[in-house]
């Protein structure tokens, strides 16, 4: 390992320990409402180094303040004939303090904020990828990005330079008014005067800045999503001939960001004049009740001198702490962008969590053969609330043997893929109970339960990186003979080895570089690594050609000696072999039982089936398969959508 890498995981664990306190832990401190604060907790960690900042910042600051007063004891005693040497060393000394001390503070600062936005992002890493999916189903994608990436940015600018620019300027400002103010109290009160209504007009601007800032952080955002949208949909948007109506909505979303970015501009555009208005006020006020009172003998020269000039002195400092304030507003608008990234809802709960650190997953998966590997209990489930619609699954119940095949079937939408979404814990029942191996999977820690699944999706999702890397993703220590083995049972050895680099051969994203039927088999070979108990494959030969198709099923009567396989199926020929049909229908169990069974007793299983075996007859002039009484007539709906 690397010392970099040493250093970023073992900062990674130090943070991951204080991860659990995050969030909820803030949510409640202001009592459960929205607004945890998570961002705010992880800068108050790195407190000490930016106050190292800000300290040496200060003393750069007083080196500066110092100089004026140094020039003018050189002109002293130049004037009085007197050696120079001391006040030419103390000038150098001055600058040296001020230029070595104010870039030691840029530095210090920079690293305070770098290693905020680092913590808040491992922070924004960590609860994304342990995000509940329900909840993160309701998120745009583009938005997640632009929280993660451009927001953190903005936060780490607001909670480092934006901070430490305004406790320096504040403080060279308070110190030249306090000098002022030895000077002549008059004077300076009248100076207060003008610089406090110019004061209050930026800070009326700054809360301005910030509600414009947060609209601006919105706006922008959704403009990323829709071009995350468009540019991963691309074939899909040439093929449409949509170039030119995506172009215009998204350019109005460009219109809608531009629009609130201009109000943000000329809101902090208004900061400056406001404080030279004050200023030159101040200026014009004092200049003008300075020479009166030296004309009457109650102020010296010399004094309104000093305080014109002090004044001068103090008018770039007065005008970055109030850009700083507008500076900040703006982080603090990204800021709570990212704070309600945080509190998105977590699968498992912290006693998942914890049960998982405290005890690994077992190495042992497979299950006892007594005892069914998967059993569904009056499983009921709804995606979203009551009053959102009708119960996705109802009182669904059927079990599932330790070893052999079993095919669910049904119409589209039956709810198969759910079922299954269920079995991996990706939602939480609404009712019911699912068990493996005679366990609640309620009961088990995630990382046991998903140890034990092995999941193929509908949507077979490779990633960018190397074919080896994708075959490894769920088993990364696994070794060269048993990715070979798995490789050759999906029946991608040949299709690997006439890859440029082999199994190294690098793939785009979503495995680009692949056939859609390649990527399925990719996936299989990646879950058949795992060694799962129970091995779910949703329609996984979907892609599959016939030949490719029949090895498969070589593959998984090999496979289903060893652990259970469920399918979704929706081609005849995978789901006639199998030891047990389930046939589903509006979300509901409609039949069990093995193929002949079923075509004798159970109409929609006869249907489904028998479009399939119409189509393969007229392809292959086949005897026709007799209907039973029960049959109704095929639809083509049937045939096109349904899963088998
Ligand atoms: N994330 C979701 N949010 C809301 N409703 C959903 C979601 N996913 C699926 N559904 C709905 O749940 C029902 C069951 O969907 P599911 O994907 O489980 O069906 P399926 O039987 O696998 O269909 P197919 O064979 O077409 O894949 C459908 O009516 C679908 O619209």
């Amino acid at each position: 390992m690397s010392t970099l890498e040493a250093n970023a995981s073992s900062r990674t664990l130090h943070v991951e320990s204080q991860d659990e306190r995050i969030g909820p832990a803030h949510a409640r401190r202001r009592g459960g409402g929205p607004g945890p604060a998570a961002v705010w907790y992880l800068a108050r960690r790195h407190r000490a180094l930016l106050a190292t900042g800000i300290v040496v910042g200060l003393v750069g600051v007083t080196a500066q303040l110092a100089q004026p007063y140094a020039i003018g004891e050189l002109i002293k005693q130049a004037g009085q004939n007197k050696p120079l040497s001391a006040s030419i060393i103390l000038l150098v000394a001055l600058f040296c303090v001020d230029g070595g001390f104010s870039a030691l503070q840029s530095y210090l600062i920079g690293r305070a904020g770098e290693n905020i936005v680092y913590d808040v992002r491992m922070l924004l890493t960590r609860r994304l990828l342990r995000v509940d999916l329900s909840a993160y189903g309701k998120q745009q994608q583009g938005d997640v990005l632009t929280r993660t990436v451009a927001d953190t940015s903005l936060a780490k600018i607001a909670l480092s330079q934006s901070l430490a620019q305004l406790v320096i300027n504040g403080f060279t400002v308070a110190g030249g008014v306090i000098v002022m103010f030895v000077i002549d109290v008059w004077m300076m009160l009248i100076t207060l005067a003008c610089l406090g209504i110019a004061s209050a007009i930026s800070l009326f601007l700054a809360r301005s800045v910030r509600r414009a800032a947060m609209v601006n952080r919105e706006d922008t955002s959704q403009y990323g999503s829709d071009v995350q949208r468009v540019l991963s949909a691309l074939p899909t948007v040439k093929a449409s001939r949509a170039e030119d109506r995506e172009t215009h909505r998204i350019g109005l979303l460009a219109w809608k960001a531009r629009n609130s970015g201009v109000r943000v501009n000329g809101l902090n555009a208004l900061f400056m004049p406001a404080m030279n208005v004050g200023t030159q006020a101040a200026l014009a006020v004092v200049v003008g009740v300075g020479m009166t009172r030296v004309t009457r003998g109650t102020m010296s020269m010399a004094d309104l001198t000093a305080f014109v000039m002090y004044l001068f002195y103090m008018v770039s400092p007065l005008v970055l702490f109030f850009l700083a304030i507008g500076q900040f507003q703006q982080g603090r608008a990204a800021i709570r962008r990212v704070d309600e990234l945080t509190v998105l809802p977590q699968e498992g709960g912290v006693l998942d969590r914890m049960r998982h650190k405290s005890r690994p997953a077992p190495a042992k998966k497979s299950l006892s053969e007594d005892k069914d590997a998967v059993e569904f209990r009056d499983v009921r489930f709804r995606y979203g609330s009551a009053d959102e619609g009708a119960e996705t699954l109802t009182d669904v119940s059927f079990s599932v043997a330790s070893r052999g095949m079993t095919a669910i079937v049904g119409p589209s939408g039956a709810g198969k893929t759910t079922l299954f979404q269920l079995v991996e814990r990706f939602h939480a029942l609404d009712g019911g109970s699912i068990l493996i191996g005679g366990k609640d999977i309620e009961t088990m820690p995630l990382s046991t339960l998903r140890g034990l699944v092995g999941y193929v999706q509908q949507d077979t999702a490779a990633m960018r990186g190397t074919v080896r890397e994708n075959v490894v993703y769920a088993q990364p220590e696994a070794s060269e003979e048993q990715i070979r083995e798995v490789l050759e049972l999906a029946g991608l050895t040949k299709v690997v080895d006439a890859m440029p680099d082999g199994l190294d051969t690098e793939l785009g994203d979503q495995g680009s570089g692949l056939s859609g039927g390649q990527r399925q088999r990719l996936c299989i070979a990646r879950a058949l690594l795992q060694k799962p108990a129970v091995l779910l494959l949703d329609e996984a030969t979907s892609h599959l050609d016939s030949d490719s198709e029949r090895e498969f099923r070589e593959t998984l009567s090999k496979v289903s000696s060893r652990c259970a396989v469920i399918a979704i199926a929706h081609r005849i020929s995978t789901v006639v072999d199998a030891d047990k049909i389930v046939v589903m229908a509006d979300g509901q169990v409609q039949a069990s039982g093995k193929h002949e069974e079923l075509m004798k007793r159970n109409a929609l299983y006869y249907r489904l089936a028998n479009s399939q075996l119409q189509a393969a007859h007229s392809m292959s002039h086949t005897p026709e398969v007799p209907q039973p009484a029960h049959a109704g007539p095929v639809s083509a709906a049937d045939a096109a959508g349904n899963s088998l």
